[in-house]
Parts: structure tokens; C-alpha cells; sequence
């Protein structure tokens, strides 16, 4: 009897406090509407807990409302269902509220940032290493850092992770490292670029850096490594005659797409599916469209029974060495600084390979400009427009090393970012195969106005939007380069935090091209997002939130490059085939660049 007695008190005394907790939610939002529509509201910005806050306070003193009720009448505690219904109706008279009085915030001091303790462990190492360098710090964060912790597959998988975990701003500081700030939101990757000086440092590439400077003795880094006025030199020089070749060389790229296509068509087996290692024949195709923009040169790397067939395959080799040992000796602890490991003896071999085969250019070109007098140079730069990239460069009087320099820089990031940003345009196409149907009725119709069967040129790509939205939906969920990176030049206000001058900022860009609120279902691959680019307009960061070639004057140099060859490409062998994948879904591993975790092993059906 007693324990039945105990028990009914029990319900009553929790049906009572649920009750009261439903009226006071009810109340609350209730006062919540009628604040939105009273002259406070729109001047007192409230949020939920001023709300709560109001409807505490005031619980004395708010009338219900009924009319015969007066304003001093309070209102009960524990409400009856008597009042619940009475409160359907109540207003509050304006002159009641209390309005509030807006307190400017402090900002926040930049050690109170969140930010992750597994750090820490690393601080003891940090002091047997005198070089570190703001890149190892990154290597290590970007790279190998949670490896044990997390389901570790080197992708950006631990950048989300630090953010879920601290916030939308994480700081990582070390006793040696300058601060490094991690941030996604486009808001604050605009503030960051906001602050951008006339020359931009980023984090460059050490050990292409190294190799340039100590092994080789070059007089400079790199385009990706160097960071002072005297890169905007090159690069404004460049840019121009950069431009005019792509335009110029449309024909001449599309031929080689050709190549790919019959390639594809010789390698593949009887259920039309290319073999594992199809990446290598993309490879094959991004240096043959290098070699023609560059040096005008016709190699042969699709052609397997050519006379080079033996030097090609020397050259993608180097490449395909650089580019994994490049990304070995980047990320983890950098040994190769104090002395040369055998991760850095295999890339300095393959770049040395390389340099090899660009040196052999430059000296051809140069004994070419030599035995030509200097007008008629001028006149080739007037006239002439056809002239390859190479001899445009060395007219303009860039210094040979420079040449050089970019030139494999060109190699080993640009082409390897073009290969494997195809690669999974490639993928996208395939795995959506209404996409691909409405690709190829554009291409058809543009083709059949503008060109010849089968044949792009620079009207047919312009015509062509939704193939430009296919690469650039394409790009916003695998770029080359999941992250960008600036060293402040000036302090900024982030997210009520100060970060001084010289705080170093990785921006996950990968992330920020991902989020629900500028894009709609964001994992989903829908080209028709940038259609109508007046729907997505309503967001001021938008322009921030999909940045697959950077911001701003440390942009890539290569995006008109790069833009053009996939969009010929992928024009060529949609005009061409049926694009199918029947296996796995296909993720990106980080290898300095995103590159596909699995083999891409496409079938190309036919389409007549
Ligand atoms: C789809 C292919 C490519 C993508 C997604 C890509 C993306 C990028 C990104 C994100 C940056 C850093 C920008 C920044 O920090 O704001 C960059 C820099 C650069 N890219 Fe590309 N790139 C591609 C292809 C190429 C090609 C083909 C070339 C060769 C001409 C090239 C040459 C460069 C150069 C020289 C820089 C350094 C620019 C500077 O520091 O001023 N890129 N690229």
C-alpha cells in the first residue's frame, strides 16, 4: 500500500514538472514571437537565452491575457490547463519590455583559441629538430599526425576531425612552430584574403626547395616555394604568353586527346574495360599536352611503338617517382634536412631526369634565339603568336634557371593536379549517367553548329556551360589541393579572435566547398548548381566557398591550362563512349595532391 501510495506521488510529482517545463517552454517561445514583432526586438537583437533570460525575469509581472485581467495580475508558476489555453492570446504591452543594452565584446585573446592536445606529445620531439620549418609543421598535421587515433587513410579525414572536435577555428601551437590557425568557414577565408599584401607568402614545398637550392645550386625555389617580389616578376611575365599558347594550341591539344582515344580503344579488354593502371595512360596524355605547350614537340608518349617509345617511358617514370617521393619526403618527420635519405636520393634522381630533358630544351632554344637577330624575335612575338611556351619565355628574358624551375614545377604539381583532377571527372561522369546523357547532347549540338565532326575549338568549349559546370562540380568535391595556405601579413579579427601578424593560416578549402550551407545536398555531384549561379548568389562569402585554383595574386597560373585540356578531353571521350565503373567508390588519398585511392577501371562502351 505504502509503496503504491509512494509511487502515485512520484508520477504526480513528475507529470507536474513536465507540465511546468512545457508551459515555461510554450511562454517562451510565445514571448519570443511577440518580441519579434515589437519596436524592441528589431532594435535588441535577442537570442534564444535573452529570451529565457526575459520570460525568467518578467514572470512576475507579465499580465495574462485576458482582457479583464490587468497588467499587474501575475501569472502562476505552475500553469493550469486553464491558463495554457489563456496564453493562446496574451500580448505583451511594448512598453513592458525592457530593452536591452548591447555590450561590445572584447576580442578574444588568441591563446584561447581551442585547439588539439595530442599536439603536445609532439613538443618533446620538436626540440631535438633545430630546422623546423612552418612546412614540417603542416606535414605533420596534414599527413601522418593522428595516424593511430583516427581510421587514418591520409586524406582530409583528420582536418574534419580537429574540426568537429574544437570548432570552427583551431589553433596549433608548438614551443618552435609560429602558430598555426585552422579555419574552414568561407566568412573567414574571405578576411584572409582580404588582408592580402601586394605579394603573398604561402607555404612553399621543402624539399623541391632543397633540391633547387643546395643539391642543384640554383638561384631560386621554385614558383610554388618562392615567395618575394621577385616571383611576381616571372609570373607577370608569364601570364600573357601562357594564356596565348593554350588559346593558340586548341587544335593541337585536341589531336592529342585524339591519341588517348585511340589508345583507349587498343588497350581495352572484350568487356571494353581499360587494365588497373589507366592512371599511367592519363599520365601519358597530361605530358604530351605539356610537351606540345611547352616545347611545340610532338614525343610520343601514347605511342607505345614509337621510335622514343623507351625515352617516354623514362620520363613518366621520373615523373610518377617524383611526384611519390615528393610527397614521402614532405610529410613526417623531414630527416632528408640533416641528410640525404634514401626517399630524397630516389626524387633527386627522377627530378634530375627531368631537369635533364628541360635543360635540353632550354639550350635548343637558346642557340635558336642566338642565331636569329633580335628583331626578328620581336617580330615573333607580334607576329608569330604560334611560337611554344618556352621561347616565348626566354624572349621575354627570363632568367634560364627560372625557366627551368617553373618548368618542373609545371611537371611534377601542374600535370600530376590536371591527370588526377580528369581522373575523377572521369569518375563523376561515370557514376552519374544522366549527367553524362546531358553532357553529350550539348556536346553534340555545339560540335554540330560550331566545328568540324569531333574536332573542339576555342567557340565550341566557350559554348559548352554545362561541361564547364561538370568540371567545376568535379573540383569542388575532389580538388587538387584539399587545403590553401597564407602567412598573415597584417592581424584580423576571426570568429571574435584576434590572430596577430605572421600567425601562418591553413584554409581548409575541401571542407568549405562542402558545406550544407552553400550547397544544397553537398556531397551529391550535381554540375546543375552552377547553372544557375543567380539562385547561389544570395550568400555574400559564395565566392569563397569553391576555390579550387586559390584567390587572389598567388593564384594557379595553370587554371586557363588546366580548364582547357579537361574540358577537351572529357569533351573527346564523351563524344566518343559510354563512360561506366562498376566497382568500388572511388576516394581521394593525399599525396601532396588528391589522387584516387583505387584504379581507375573505366569501361569506354562505344557509342556507335
Ligand atoms: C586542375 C588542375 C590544377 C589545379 C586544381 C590547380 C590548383 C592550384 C592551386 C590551388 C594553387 C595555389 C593557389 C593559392 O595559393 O591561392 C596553384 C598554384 C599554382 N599553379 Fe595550379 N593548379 C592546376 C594546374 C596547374 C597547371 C597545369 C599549371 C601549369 C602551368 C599550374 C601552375 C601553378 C603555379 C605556377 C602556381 C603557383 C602560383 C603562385 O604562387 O603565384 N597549375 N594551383
Amino acid at each position: 500500500m505504502i509503496r503504491c501510495l509512494m509511487q502515485s506521488i512520484l508520477v504526480a510529482r513528475d507529470l507536474s514538472l513536465q507540465t511546468y517545463k512545457k508551459c515555461l517552454y510554450r511562454s517562451t517561445m510565445k514571448l519570443a514571437d511577440t518580441l519579434t514583432n515589437t519596436e524592441e526586438r528589431k532594435c535588441v537583437p535577442l537570442n534564444s537565452n535573452d529570451v529565457i533570460a526575459a520570460s525568467m525575469t518578467q514572470s512576475h509581472v507579465i499580465p495574462t491575457v485576458n482582457a479583464t485581467v490587468t497588467s499587474t495580475q501575475t501569472m502562476p508558476l505552475l500553469e493550469t490547463a486553464k491558463s495554457e489555453t489563456a496564453m493562446e492570446s496574451f500580448k505583451i504591452p511594448t512598453s513592458k519590455v525592457v530593452p536591452r543594452v548591447r555590450i561590445e565584446k572584447a576580442p578574444l585573446p588568441f591563446e584561447e583559441i581551442p585547439g588539439p592536445m595530442i599536439l603536445k606529445l609532439w613538443e618533446k620531439y620538436w626540440r631535438y629538430v633545430p630546422l623546423l620549418g612552418t612546412q614540417l609543421f603542416c606535414s605533420l598535421l596534414i599527413s601522418r599526425l593522428t595516424q593511430g587515433r583516427l581510421s587514418w587513410n591520409r586524406n582530409i579525414t583528420p582536418i574534419k576531425y580537429l574540426f568537429d572536435e574544437y570548432g570552427c577555428i583551431v589553433r596549433i601551437n608548438g614551443p618552435l612552430v609560429n602558430d598555426i590557425i585552422m579555419i574552414h568557414r568561407p566568412e573567414h577565408i574571405a578576411e584572409v584574403f582580404k588582408q592580402e599584401s601586394e605579394s603573398p607568402i604561402r607555404s612553399g614545398i621543402d624539399i623541391l626547395q632543397h633540391y633547387r637550392l643546395n643539391h642543384h645550386k640554383y638561384r631560386s625555389a621554385g614558383a610554388f616555394s618562392l615567395q618575394d617580389l621577385e616571383w611576381l616578376e616571372v609570373k607577370k611575365k608569364i601570364n600573357q604568353p601562357l594564356h596565348e599558347t593554350i588559346s593558340d594550341y586548341i587544335g593541337k591539344l585536341d589531336s592529342v586527346c585524339d591519341e588517348l582515344t585511340n589508345r583507349i580503344r587498343n588497350i581495352r579488354n572484350r568487356q571494353d574495360e581499360v587494365p588497373a593502371n589507366f592512371h599511367r595512360e592519363l599520365t601519358a596524355w597530361g605530358m604530351e599536352c605539356f610537351y606540345m605547350t611547352m616545347f611545340n614537340k610532338h614525343f610520343g608518349f601514347l605511342d607505345s611503338t614509337s621510335k622514343s617509345a623507351s625515352e617516354a617511358t623514362k620520363i613518366i617514370n621520373a615523373l610518377i617517382t617524383a611526384h611519390t617521393y615528393m610527397s614521402r619526403c614532405e610529410t613526417g618527420f623531414q630527416v632528408w634536412r640533416f641528410f640525404e635519405t634514401p626517399f630524397a636520393k630516389k626524387l633527386y634522381a627522377a627530378c634530375d631526369v627531368l631537369d635533364e630533358v628541360i635543360g635540353k630544351y632550354i639550350r635548343q632554344t637558346q642557340n635558336k634565339l642566338q642565331t636569329s637577330s633580335l628583331s626578328k624575335q620581336e617580330k615573333f612575338t607580334n607576329e608569330e603568336r604560334n611560337l611554344p611556351l618556352l621561347e616565348k619565355m626566354m624572349i621575354q628574358r627570363i632568367h634560364p634557371n627560372d625557366i627551368s624551375i617553373l618548368l618542373m614545377d609545371t611537371i611534377i604539381l601542374g600535370v600530376q593536379a590536371v591527370i588526377n583532377c580528369e581522373a575523377f571527372l572521369l569518375y563523376f561522369l561515370a557514376k552519374n549517367p544522366r549527367v553524362q546523357k546531358r553532357l553529350y547532347n550539348e556536346i553534340i549540338s555545339v560540335s554540330s553548329k560550331t566545328s568540324k565532326e569531333c574536332t573542339q575549338t576555342k567557340e565550341s568549349l566557350e559554348n559548352m556551360p554545362y561541361l564547364k559546370a561538370c568540371i567545376k562540380e568535379s573540383l569542388r568535391l575532389r580538388p587538387a589541393f584539399p587545403y590553401l595556405t597564407r602567412l598573415l601579413s597584417s592581424a584580423i579579427s576571426l570568429h571574435g579572435y584576434t590572430i596577430p601578424k605572421g600567425t601562418f593560416v591553413i584554409m581548409a578549402s575541401q571542407i568549405t566547398s562542402q558545406r550544407e550551407e552553400h550547397f544544397e545536398d553537398p556531397e551529391k555531384y550535381q554540375p546543375e548548381r552552377w547553372l544557375n549561379q543567380d539562385e547561389y548568389a544570395y550568400n555574400d562569402y559564395q565566392e569563397y566557398s569553391c576555390l579550387p585554383f586559390g584567390y587572389g595574386v598567388r593564384s594557379c597560373l595553370g587554371r586557363n591550362m588546366a580548364e582547357i585540356q579537361m574540358m577537351l578531353l572529357t569533351a573527346k571521350l564523351v563524344q566518343e563512349f559510354t563512360i561506366e565503373y562498376d566497382y568500388a567508390e572511388i576516394q581521394s588519398r593525399f599525396l601532396m595532391i588528391n589522387v584516387p585511392n583505387k584504379s581507375l577501371r573505366f569501361r569506354f562502351v562505344d557509342r556507335n
